[in-house]
């Protein structure tokens, strides 16, 4: 533990009494530790702006920053292994619910921490049932089988952040029930019970050299990542932009719940990352898919081919706190959902923000376009629900609603407004990832319905010809027909 005597000297007047510079310093380090613990843990459930652990104890009423700090991330990292040791031993009794933050200090230091005397009722009180604690702790130890501490700490992080390995299926290249036997040759394999094409394997399965993955018959997307193009569905046969596509995971997902017919326009700015698309096109062997080099926000919705545009899949640029590797982040209050942060964090917040708004907006102008996903791997609200609910104005004046996609799903969006019930949202805690995924729909517009009926045989067309043009021709070709026939 780093020393503490500097705050000590700040807060002479409270000193306990009896006792050394070092075990006063360290009692009001604990108090000043608890505070900040509970503004952490209250930020983290109750999903509001507190503030990260670095600018709570770097406030000027905090004097022992550095022993303050220390302290805090220490219980922060021990935290499930002491609420465990505490109910497991009952000793958090409801008297001291009111100084919770207070007792897990205390219970650190006195069983992990630095030995100290007993200063005021809430360190008597845990020294008085250090012997429990113990006795709890080893049980504890014995339950999970394990030898020491840090083991026990690894567990938890592992039940507590360690996600299984979620495997794709490329449909496109083998199918589930082969994949699922190719795979059972090494591993355990379920299927996911959401999504047909997902599989579910233990946590940390090695497959980046696997045959499967090599030839690009499977890809390892996570679940929350391949539930954006499923919420999406598309029909198979209608042009479909992806307009932030690289890598292209959920591009080349689409083309393979297209079924490889229709056509996918996959756009994207950075053009190193377009060479990765490409190899990630080339890999999926989707041949629907375009890869376009540019910015989706210079892209004119009324030329053609992307007047003709059926769905868009728009998954920006956002902050990726959802699938941050942090171990403690989804303890913290800079990673809860819904909670925007401190200073240069929440500048940053605020520019991705306005582009989220932007793109969302632009893709809502796009004359042909019937569904639009949105979808982040951000926890913030400030790039979710709060991105969605500035463009419902516009959304309603084209049309637009929103829909609840995979209404079977559990988590939805953070109650900001009505609706945001539709919204879908995947929990760091829960589903070791966060992710936010908007749909909004619009009814087919009549003309186009025309056009589609009166061109609907053309969908029988070979593959080799790209139907999705060809209907479009069609379809204005049949309208000037209809025309020069009113004309005449
Ligand atoms: C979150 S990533 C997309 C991940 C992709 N959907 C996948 O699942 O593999 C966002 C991408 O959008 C690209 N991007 C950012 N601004 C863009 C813009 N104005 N137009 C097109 N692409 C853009 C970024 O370069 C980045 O590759």
């Amino acid at each position: 533990m780093p020393s503490t005597s500097d705050a000590a000297q700040a807060t002479d007047h409270r000193r306990p009494r009896g006792s050394s510079n070092a075990e006063r310093s360290a009692y009001f380090a604990r108090r000043e530790a608890a505070k900040v613990l509970r503004s952490v843990l209250q930020g983290d459930s109750r999903r509001r702006a507190v503030g990260s652990i670095k600018s709570l104890v770097y406030s000027p009423s905090v004097r022992n920053k550095k022993a303050t700090f220390a302290l805090v991330c220490q219980t922060l990292k021990y935290l499930p292994v002491i609420k465990a040791v505490l109910e497991d031993s009952r000793v958090l009794i409801s008297k001291w619910k009111r100084k919770e933050e207070l007792v897990y200090i205390v219970t650190y230091d006195v069983l992990f921490g630095q030995a100290h005397c007993p200063a005021d009722d809430v360190e008597k009180f845990v020294l008085r049932n250090k012997k429990a604690l113990q006795a709890a702790l080893h049980s504890l130890l014995r339950k999970k089988k394990v030898k020491s501490v840090d083991d026990l700490t690894l567990v938890h992080r592992i039940s507590d952040v360690t996600k299984p390995r979620y495997v794709r299926v490329n449909t496109l290249k083998i199918d589930v029930e082969s994949a699922v036997l190719e795979l059972g040759k090494q591993t355990m394999v379920q299927k996911d019970s959401l999504l047909p094409d997902l599989l579910v394997l233990p946590p940390a399965t090695d497959l980046h050299d696997h045959p499967l993955v090599l030839d690009g018959s499977i890809f390892l997307q996570g679940k929350a990542s391949s539930m954006v193009a499923a919420a999406l569905n598309p029909d198979p046969d209608w042009l479909v932009l992806d307009a932030c596509s690289a890598p292209g995971n959920k591009t080349v997902h689409l083309a393979a719940l297209m079924k490889d017919r229709g056509r996918i326009i996959a756009c994207e700015l950075d053009k190193k990352r377009v060479d990765r698309l490409k190899e990630t096109i080339r890999l999926s062997g989707a041949t629907s898919v375009q890869a376009l080099h540019g910015d989706f926000l210079s892209v004119n919705p009324n030329d053609p081919p992307y007047s003709e545009v059926r769905a868009i899949l728009l998954d920006p640029s956002c902050s990726g706190s959802g699938t941050s590797a942090e171990r403690l982040d989804h303890l913290l209050p800079s990673h809860s959902p819904g909670h925007a942060t401190n200073g240069s964090e929440s500048g940053r917040l605020n520019k991705l923000a306005a582009f989220q708004k932007k793109a969302l907006a632009h893709a809502l102008s796009f004359p042909s376009v019937e569904k639009i996903v949105y979808s982040t791997c951000s926890v913030h609200q400030i790039e979710n629900e709060d991105v969605v609910s500035s463009v419902l104005p516009q959304a309603a004046s084209h049309g637009f609603r929103l829909a609840s996609p995979l209404p079977e799903w559990p988590r939805r969006g953070l109650p900001s407004f009505a609706g945001s019930e539709n919204l879908i949202r995947t929990d760091p805690a829960e589903d070791k990832e966060g992710f936010f995924i908007a749909l909004f729909v619009r009814e087919r517009k009549s003309k186009s319905k025309r056009c589609s009926t009166s061109t609907n045989s053309l969908k029988r067309l070979p593959r080799s010809i790209n139907r999705q043009m060809t209907l479009t021709r069609v379809s204005r070709l049949l309208l000037l027909l209809s025309r020069l026939h009113q004309h005449n």
